[in-house]
């Protein structure tokens, strides 16, 4: 009896012990997974106070720094005015745009952070056209480069590149200009390869410099140079050279996001300490973000996406979806194009060599050119799938992630991805190309829980990829703060106010926060039962298990009232044992699913990856934070809704109804326009801005025309767009729009008169963020 007794005891002990272990391994894992987070964390801090000691050094080497004002009046002013104006057709600055330009013109290093579509190319393009000489500009991509230099060729300046896809005679042309100063060349775009690896290149642009011809260097898309950032380019690594090899020559660095660390790098990297740094904001106040749950059938979602489409953007306004592969992009394509979408899909580096053609023909639509190989690539030209819808032919195009940085065009008025990025700051960079022109766009991301485990098994190999893939899930997860205050956190910045421009701070839905450490304990539980048979679970198969295990908790449950009913007074009071595991209410799947993803946010349970010959997958197993859930100390909530939301985001008042009958003619004339004048873009001939500007003003001569698009446009395409408004005939709508409108152009014309008076001011130039 004594030994039965003393053996239970020591299996007892035994057990405890066990336990006690288990404990102190799931602590030991834990902190081994803190200390390797930690020294991942030293050793960024150091490389970046290294940066900064290197900065400090430099500015203590240097006198004492002048305050720099670079708004204030400088000799090129009105030149600039006029060339802005004039050539560009721009009508005013935006924010920092003139004192980026006075600090370039300044012959200063410049590093330029601003928003995506912020207007960084008129930054250095607009120095570029002043300044005596050719600027060289770095760009990542062919097809930027593409259509920078088309751009700038519809303007009249002339623009060259120099890539693997020039021509021999090209080649000659921008050489002689580099080395002789001979023809008109102003900028020059380069891939970042040619500086790293043509040593021909780089002599001829030494000549150039030498004859003091250089007049500026622009590195574009800079993030570009940092392993810290989102597309890091080996080449980019190399640029150091070109400040090293033309000190005298003012190098302005241009980027969308930056964080410090990356800002610190780029400095570093492109060897310009003492560089002036102009920092804007990373709010994109015109866009419009919003989250809606993911069905979990494909079909539901596509039908979802087309009404969205169908109902809002009824004037054939461009948007783009992004899909997670190629495959999805083919079938979401086709099945919106089914639901009468015009929709097509696109696989960034898809047919590379036939959009360099595309663009080679529009490039030499001045040289003389043979009609058949116009002709042959006019057809190809419809082919693809991407021209036509930068030539607003194709409303939507659908693809991956990996078609980002090479869009350019501004009037895209909706970004939807059909499922969640993979960190917030790709997030901001792909949703951030809708609304480049400022106006309203709307950025709608489609959430649902069970498309984490594919993205988190394609980034976990990524530096801090999980971290990053975790603080989207947050930001789609959320039901309840601002999108933007999100944004405003992850770069690190003062929140602004979102004006109801996102769905969390736009609609009042109910949102309920319900207990659910119940659930998380049974979650738990089951995946402990699992790993204990030496099995492991997905997501998705661990929520299916969790449905048969409340399916057989019903099933005791019917049992025991059953039995209740026969012998109420023996088990009334009887609770099954597996009740303690389960709250009083059952849980959806897709409520299971948001509870797996909260659980591995709060680190109660953790993805662990396995790859196979084919593929990567991710399980489920128990976190370091289980046991607080086990033991009760830790407790879970969720977030619900109850009621719907609005079907779109931007209030009614802001979003285009519509076009009028004079809109939809001048966009008819820019798209013909554009095929006549070489394939330019339509928007390049009138942008919207500029549409709608003609449409309330109806200019009636060349000079009120000048004063609406500049000189050069006028010069190009006046007459035409003069016989569009003259020949117009208003309808009853138009009729009576146009005459509120010129009610309320008198009582602002009073205002600014008024303004002027008090202020006593004359204002020839204003900012946008004056106004
Ligand atoms: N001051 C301005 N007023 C009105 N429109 C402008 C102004 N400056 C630039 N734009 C227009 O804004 C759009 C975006 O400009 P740009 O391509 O230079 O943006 P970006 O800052 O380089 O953006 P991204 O990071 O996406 O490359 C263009 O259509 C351009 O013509
Ligand atoms: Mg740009």
């Amino acid at each position: 009896m004594a030994a039965s007794s003393s053996t239970e005891d020591l299996l007892q002990e035994l057990l405890n012990v066990e336990l006690e272990l288990q404990d102190v391994q799931d602590e030991i894992k834990s902190l081994l997974d803190k200390q390797e987070k930690l020294y991942e964390r030293q050793s960024e801090l150091k490389a970046v106070l290294e940066s900064y000691q290197g900065l400090e050094k430099d500015d203590k080497d240097d006198a004492a720094p002048q305050a720099e004002n670079w708004s204030g009046s400088f000799e090129w002013d009105d030149e600039a005015n006029d060339v802005r104006f004039n050539i560009f057709g721009i009508p005013g600055y935006r924010a920092n745009q003139r004192e980026i330009i006075n600090a370039i013109m300044s012959r200063r290093d410049v590093l330029v952070i601003m928003a995506a579509g912020g207007g960084k190319s008129l930054c250095y393009q607009l120095p570029a056209v002043i300044r005596h000489g050719i600027a060289l500009v770095v760009s990542p991509l062919l097809s930027l480069i593409q259509d920078q230099v088309m751009g700038l060729t519809a303007l009249g300046i002339p623009a060259s590149m120099l890539t693997s896809t020039t021509s021999k005679e090209d080649e000659k042309y921008i050489y002689k200009a580099l080395e002789k100063g001979e023809g008109d060349l102003k900028v020059l775009y380069v891939t970042p390869e040619k500086v790293s690896k043509s040593k021909r290149f780089v002599s001829k642009l030494e000549k150039c410099h030498h004859a003091g011809r250089l007049s500026l260097i622009a590195i574009d898309e800079a993030h570009c140079c940092s392993q810290w950032g989102h597309d890091f380019r080996p080449d980019y690594k190399n640029l150091g050279i070109l400040k090293t090899q033309f000190p005298d020559v003012p190098l302005v660095a241009l980027t969308a996001t930056a964080t410090k660390k990356v800002q610190l790098d780029l400095m570093a990297m492109l060897n310009i300490p003492k560089c002036v740094k102009f920092v804007s904001t990373v709010n994109r106040p015109n866009l419009f973000y919003m989250v809606r749950e993911k069905s979990s059938i494909g079909k539901v979602v596509i039908d979802d996406i087309a009404e969205f489409i169908q109902s809002s953007y009824t004037n054939n306004e461009s948007g783009i979806v992004y899909c997670f592969s190629r495959k999805e992009c083919e079938q979401v394509a086709k099945e919106l194009r089914e639901r009468g979408v015009s929709a097509d899909h696109y696989h960034a580096d898809m047919d590379v060599n036939l959009r360099e053609k595309v663009h080679m023909r529009n490039y030499h639509y001045k040289a003389k050119i043979d009609f058949e190989f116009i002709y042959a690539l006019e057809t190809i030209k419809n082919l693809i799938p991407f021209d036509r819808w930068s030539n607003s032919k194709l409303q939507v195009i659908v693809g991956t992630v990996a078609f980002g940085m090479g869009i350019n065009k501004p009037d895209v008025r909706f970004v939807i991805h059909h499922s969640l990025g993979k960190s917030m700051e790709t997030y901001y960079q792909e949703s951030g190309r809708a609304g480049r022109d400022g106006l309203p766009s709307e950025c709608l991301l489609y959430f649902r829980p069970a498309d984490v485990p594919r993205q988190s098994s394609m980034v976990f190999y990524e530096n801090s990829g999980l971290q990053n893939l975790y603080d989207m899930v947050r930001y789609c997860q959320s039901k309840r703060e601002c999108r933007r205050g999100a944004f405003f956190r992850h770069f690190a910045e003062p929140l602004q106010d979102c004006n109801g421009m996102c769905d969390n701070c736009a609609f009042s839905c109910e949102v309920k926060e319900i207990d659910a450490s119940g659930h998380a304990r049974a979650v738990v539980s089951l995946l402990q039962e699992i790993q204990e048979k030496d099995q492991r679970a997905t997501m998705l198969q661990l929520v299916d298990k969790m449905k048969v295990k409340n399916k057989e908790v019903d099933m005791h449950k019917m049992i025991l009232v059953y039995t209740i009913d026969l012998n109420l007074k023996f088990f009334i009071f009887m609770p099954h044992p597996q009740f303690s595991f389960t709250s009083s209410f059952e849980l959806k799947k897709d409520e299971l699913e948001q509870l797996v993803i909260q659980l591995i946010l709060h680190r109660v349970l953790k993805e662990e990856f396995s790859h196979t010959a084919y593929a990567t997958n991710a399980y489920v197993t128990i976190g370091p934070l289980a046991k607080h859930v086990l033991h009760e100390k830790k407790f879970i909530k969720l977030e619900v809704t109850s009621g719907e939301r609005s079907s779109s985001g931007i209030t009614k008042s802001s979003k285009r109804s519509r076009y009028s009958g004079l809109e939809v003619k001048l966009d008819n004339l820019r798209k013909d326009l554009s095929s006549v004048h070489g394939g330019i873009f339509p928007h390049s001939i009138l942008s919207t801005q500029q549409i709608s500007s003609l449409c309330s003003q109806k200019p009636e001569t060349t000079e009120q025309l000048e004063m609406i698009i500049g000189k050069l446009k006028t010069q190009k395409y006046g007459d035409r767009i003069l016989e569009v408004i003259g020949k117009h005939e208003p309808d009853e709508e138009e009729a009576r729009q146009d005459s509120s409108s010129d009610k309320e152009r008198q009582t602002s014309v009073n205002k600014s008169a008024k303004r002027s008076r008090n202020k006593k001011v004359v204002l020839i130039e204003s900012s946008e963020d004056e106004e």
